[in-house]
């Protein structure tokens, strides 16, 4: 039966010495890193796919920065219907093939996500067709909020704090909807973004969605230059603190968490770890803004498939960090 089983796997959540130690709290990871097709994205897209079979949907079509559309061609190759992945034309080489080896046809157009969401919107007005997004829909969100059910069977008692990488928002809209379902909403939601991607940090600022001119940061997981309006609702709904660090800081972030670790994550994760390795949950506390005594904090570590240990040299060069 269509639908019975999830797609996504139990994530381990781990408390890590070596993140604790910098933190000066117990830091506990939720390694999304080893995720069924790579990141967390799999838990609302797969839900969302799944969902579009039932309703007779016969081709999914997915616009997407890289792990969503990962994500979307698992799903459909599990689900048995075509996909169409249409993706900005500096996707790396390793994405493209990763999404033909899932059977997926890869279209590549426009320079950042949204030129890509354009044309994916379009091929979805065909008969039958069904447009996948990456993060804006309460499909996906219901999806994503499987991961704070997880949660809260691993920790039994709520987090002082959970910090989470945002991009369009769903991971975002996905953590509030656990939150308000297993009765935890009063847990602050640390929101980072890389500058050059901080459009729900800008949305914040303006009190409505705003459209960033362009997306200049490196992590281009995190690269949707309008968040979802969503987010904006989650802010109210919930304590929701926005923070934005440099790319350099990101990429600091991936090697080092590589180094205590020994695990590769992408630049919008880096973000994410950022809140430890760059002081901004200390900052936080000593600004009043977060509980000076936090029990533990949880970072969900997003993962990605757009990284390789060149790609981190590299980026490290560009960047000048060390
Ligand atoms: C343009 O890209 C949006 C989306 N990536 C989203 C993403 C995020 C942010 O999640 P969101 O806030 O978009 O739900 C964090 N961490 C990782 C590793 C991600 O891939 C995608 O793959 O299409």
């Amino acid at each position: 039966r269509v639908g019975a089983e999830p797609f996504h796997r139990v994530t381990p959540l781990l408390e890590s010495w070596a993140l604790s130690q910098v933190a000066g709290m117990p830091v506990f990871l939720k390694y999304e890193n080893v995720q069924i097709a790579g990141s967390f994205k799999i838990r609302g897209i797969g839900h969302f796919c799944q969902q579009m079979a039932k309703r007779g949907c016969r081709h999914l079509v997915c616009s997407s920065g890289g792990n969503a559309g990962i994500a979307a061609a698992y799903s459909a190759h599990k689900l048995g219907i075509p996909v169409t992945i249409v993706l900005p034309e500096g996707t790396s080489v390793q994405v493209v093939r990763r999404l033909e080896g899932e059977g997926a046809e890869v279209q590549l157009t426009g320079k950042v996500w949204d030129e890509a969401n354009v044309k994916a919107q379009e091929l979805a007005t065909r008969d039958g067709w069904v447009n996948v997004s990456p993060f804006d829909h309460p499909l996906i969100w219901e999806g994503h909020a499987s991961l704070v059910r997880e949660l809260k069977e691993s920790l039994g008692t709520p987090p002082g704090a959970v910090v989470l990488a945002v991009g369009g928002g769903g991971l975002l809209a996905g953590v509030t909807a656990g939150l308000l379902e297993v009765g935890w909403q009063h847990v602050p939601i640390v929101a980072m973004e890389t500058r050059g991607a901080h459009s729900f940090n800008a949305a914040l600022q303006a009190g409505r969605p705003v459209t960033l001119p362009d997306i200049t940061s490196v992590a281009r997981s995190l690269g949707a230059k309008t968040v979802a309006a969503r987010t904006l609702e989650c802010a109210k709904e919930c304590e929701v603190l926005s923070e934005v660090v440099e790319d350099r800081e990101a990429v600091s972030a991936v090697q080092r968490f590589l180094d205590d670790e020994r695990m590769l994550v992408e630049p919008a994760c880096g973000a994410a770890l950022a809140s430890i390795y760059s002081g901004i949950l200390w900052r936080l506390q000593a600004e009043g803004r977060l509980s000076s005594t936090l029990a533990s904090v949880v970072v969900i570590v997003c993962g990605g498939n757009n990284i390789s240990s060149q790609q981190l040299q590299e980026l490290k060069i560009q960047l000048g960090c060390s």
